[in-house]
């Protein structure tokens, strides 16, 4: 049978056929028709984005032109104005230690980011020298057969603190130390007879190749200490080999201040003529390198060999980049005033020897310092930063509008000469015009003055022919006028060091002088504190306004996170250096009786605390005391002076609390008797007929705690040995203590007058603490 074909109606349904279709075709198709739909929607959106663009960077672009407009129009106190208001704001939220905190991270962090004192060449090629610089100078036979017991014996005398390795001695005499003849010859007849401490010490040291930290204080003859060694190198090298052009240096000096490099070139000039006078020594020749001038002046000196070079680092490292000399025979680098370091990045590798001298230099400074040069050897006449002794200090409060008018009045303290300081050129050129028409025949020096203006400023000054001289810091580092009677600090610098640089230019070698200086509102109050604590080390007067300064970090003292007493440690003591009731200098009638600092002091009960600086300082003190036994006996007749006022006041105190304690028990058994006939007269339950003497006694066990806490204290102080030495201050312990034993049996003590008692044996064991201390350290 046969299967009949499928027929296809073709025609009928041709209209409405659809063909088929798989779904992943279709679905494929869909997904292509919206995505050319997407296409086109993200087309449009990204124009509008395109646009929004545009417009937000033409906004911009007006908002930066806006901006510039505005930067250009305003000034730049404005700015600063901005910056140090957000700062201040910053600022006032910061506790006083984290912005101590801070200064001290900022400090360590560029003392961390400078270099050592090495060259490129040897930090490239890993060189390190271990080993100080050999020099062929050794002192005489006598000196070297010395014991080390007799070097430290003298260097006792002469006060000289010395640290470091195989320590040369020091030498007494000029003439030990093998200088030149002539030289000596030049010292004697400008009356530098013997050499003082910092050149006793120093001089043997730098002689002998080794880096040095030299401290002493103002006007002790740093500059010959650090001058003389270098011109005996120099002496040295050019007798082996004659130098020739384009040889040289030997050494450098490096000095803050031009006028200061200045002073120092005069030196150096004047000692290398002397040397060369009679011709049995050859001309040495030196190069001032400070900005301001011009080098080709010196063409002279360039054209033959070069032997010491005195400079400011700035025109130092431009000579250095313009090739005039080179450090390939530089052996010899001293900072004065080196209590800012400097990095000069030399490119040579010779061994150097480094010496660095100042009357302050900040303790990160001289760790770096340590640290940075080959075996240093310290040599500290003094505290670094301590006040020359042989200056009177005056410091008056001064209001800003009156300080003009008062200068005048101040001028007639002492006779010409006289530097008046202040730390703003508009201000000195102030005073400088109002002197000028009073009459005064002043002077006025300042960064901002030309070269030629500064030179003619320093040399009338220094020759007498003008009687004052206004300077800005500038002068303040290193000068040496003859004979300055008094310095005037018109407005007090910032730093303490600053100070001590200032009132450092009177007083010199020996000599004594006074400084003046005004302080009013605008001065900050750390630096018055800074300030009153150095007139308290330094044994002078402290005026009202200062001595009531509280110290924020002596809050620290008290909760017991520093010690008491500096020497031994005591923490039972806060360490009142003194109270001040001594008048080691008398100023006249500059302050009236009546608001006497001293008494303000006195009758505070509160002990007086120290911040951690200050307990330093003064242990420093007691370690390194002043240097010339003029200058010990000095110190010594002040600091005696002021502890036996102190012992008057507490016998004038003891003696009034003696008198009232006996009033007291008077009373006291007047109120019992009086008490006890009331009851038995009136034979009453009243109880409250003793309440006059309850309200006016204290609490029987609390009162004989504190009788037991003043007894031992006094056992303590007679305990003590050595305290028997000082019988004024053992007469008072045992007058207290007899006081004590007669009101032991007793101790129905006023209050008050306990407390009284307490405090005055506490002043006793201050001062009798304090004494002992001082006695076995001057
Ligand atoms: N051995 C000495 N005997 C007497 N006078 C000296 C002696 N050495 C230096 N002098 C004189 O002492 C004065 C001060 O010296 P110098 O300028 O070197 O002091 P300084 O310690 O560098 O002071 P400053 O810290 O202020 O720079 C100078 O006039 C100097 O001539």
């Amino acid at each position: 049978m046969h299967t009949p074909s499928p027929v296809y109606n073709l025609d009928e349904d041709d209209e409405s056929y659809v063909p088929y279709i798989p779904v992943v075709q279709r679905r494929q198709e869909k997904l292509a028709k919206l995505s050319s739909l997407g296409v086109s929607s993200d087309k449009n959106n990204s124009r509008k984005v395109q646009e929004d663009l545009d417009e937000r960077e033409d906004a911009q672009r007006e908002e930066e032109a806006r901006r510039e407009k505005a930067r250009k129009e305003r000034t730049l106190l404005l700015e600063a104005q901005e910056v140090h208001s957000k700062k201040a704001a910053e600022d006032s939220k910061k506790t006083a230690g984290e912005k101590a905190q801070e200064i001290d991270a900022e400090i360590l962090e560029a003392i961390r980011s400078r270099r050592k004192l090495a060259s490129d060449m040897e930090l490239a090629q890993g060189i390190q020298y271990t080993e100080p610089l050999k020099t062929s100078w050794r002192p005489p036979r006598y000196i070297r057969e010395r014991t080390a017991e007799q070097d430290q014996k003298l260097r006792e005398k002469y006060h000289i603190v010395v640290e470091g390795e195989d320590i040369p001695r020091p030498i007494e005499h000029f003439q030990d130390m093998k200088i030149p003849g002539p030289i000596l010859e030049y010292l004697r007849s400008n009356r530098i007879i013997n050499p003082t401490p910092i050149q006793l010490q120093g001089i043997p040291v730098a002689f002998s190749g080794r880096d040095i930290i030299g401290i002493a204080f103002t006007g002790s003859g740093k500059t010959l200490a650090f001058c003389l060694p270098l011109i005996m190198m120099s002496l040295e090298e050019e007798m082996k080999l004659p130098f020739i052009r384009g040889e040289g240096p030997v050494g450098i000096i490096l000095c803050p201040s031009r006028e200061l490099a200045n002073q120092t070139y005069d030196n150096v000039v004047t000692w290398c003529s002397a040397l060369a006078k009679d011709g049995k020594y050859p001309q040495l020749n030196s190069l001032l390198c400070i900005g301001g001038i011009s080098m080709n002046e010196q063409s002279h000196v360039f054209n033959k060999g070069l032997h010491i070079v005195v400079a400011t680092p700035g025109r130092l490292i431009d000579m250095l980049e313009k090739k005039r000399f080179t450090f390939n025979n530089c052996k010899y680098l001293c900072m004065d005033e080196a209590d800012r370091m400097i990095d000069l990045g030399f490119e040579d590798d010779n061994q150097r020897q480094t010496l660095l001298f100042s009357a302050t230099m900040p303790k990160k400074i001289q760790d770096f310092a340590r640290e940075s040069l080959i075996k240093p050897v310290l040599v500290n006449v003094g505290r670094a930063g301590a006040a020359n002794l042989d200056v009177l200090q005056v410091v008056e409060y001064v209001k800003q509008e009156a300080k003009m008018v008062y200068l005048l009045e101040c001028l007639q303290k002492t006779p010409p000469p006289v530097i008046i300081f202040s730390e703003n050129k508009n201000e000195v050129d102030d005073i400088q015009e109002y002197l000028l028409l009073k009459g005064v025949e002043a002077v006025a020096i300042h960064g901002s003055k030309t070269q030629e203006e500064r030179r003619y400023a320093i040399t009338s000054f220094k020759s007498g022919a003008k009687d004052v001289m206004v300077a800005s810091g500038v002068a303040s580092k290193g000068l040496d006028f003859n004979d300055i009677q008094h310095v005037i600090i018109y407005s007090m610098p910032k730093e303490i060091e600053d100070y001590v640089h200032q009132i450092g230019r009177t007083g010199r070698s020996g000599k004594t002088g006074i400084a003046t200086t005004f302080v009013n509102m605008n001065t900050p109050e750390q630096t018055l504190l800074d300030l009153k604590y150095l007139l308290l080390e330094a044994g002078q007067k402290v005026p009202p306004f200062l001595s009531t300064i509280e110290d924020p970090r002596a809050a620290q003292t008290r909760s017991g996170s520093i010690t008491g007493c500096p020497v031994c440690g005591d923490a039972t003591l806060y360490y009142p250096f003194l109270p001040l009731n001594s008048k080691p200098f008398e100023m006249g009638a500059s302050q009236s009786k009546s608001d006497s600092p001293d008494e303000k002091v006195f009758q505070s009960e509160t002990p007086i605390s120290f911040s951690p600086d200050v307990v330093n300082q003064l242990a420093d003190r007691l370690d390194t005391p002043e240097t010339t036994p003029e200058r010990q006996s000095i110190l010594d007749a002040h600091i005696r002076a002021r502890i036996r006022d102190e012992l008057e006041h507490l016998k004038r105190d003891e003696a009034t609390v003696r008198q009232e304690i006996e009033q007291a028990l008077e009373k006291e058994n007047l109120d019992r008797e009086t008490t006890m006939a009331g009851e038995t007269l009136t034979s009453s339950s009243e109880e409250g007929g003793s309440e006059s003497t309850t309200g006016s006694v204290k609490n029987s066990a609390a009162l004989l705690g504190d009788l037991e806490e003043i007894r031992a204290k006094i056992e303590r102080h007679q305990s003590n040995k050595k305290s028997t030495e000082y019988p004024e201050v053992e007469a008072n312990g045992a007058a207290v203590a007899d006081c004590y034993r007669k009101n032991k049996d007793q101790p129905l003590l006023c209050v008050s007058e306990v407390t009284k008692f307490k405090a005055a044996v506490d002043r006793l064991e201050q001062a009798s603490h304090l004494q002992f201390h001082l006695d076995c350290y001057f």
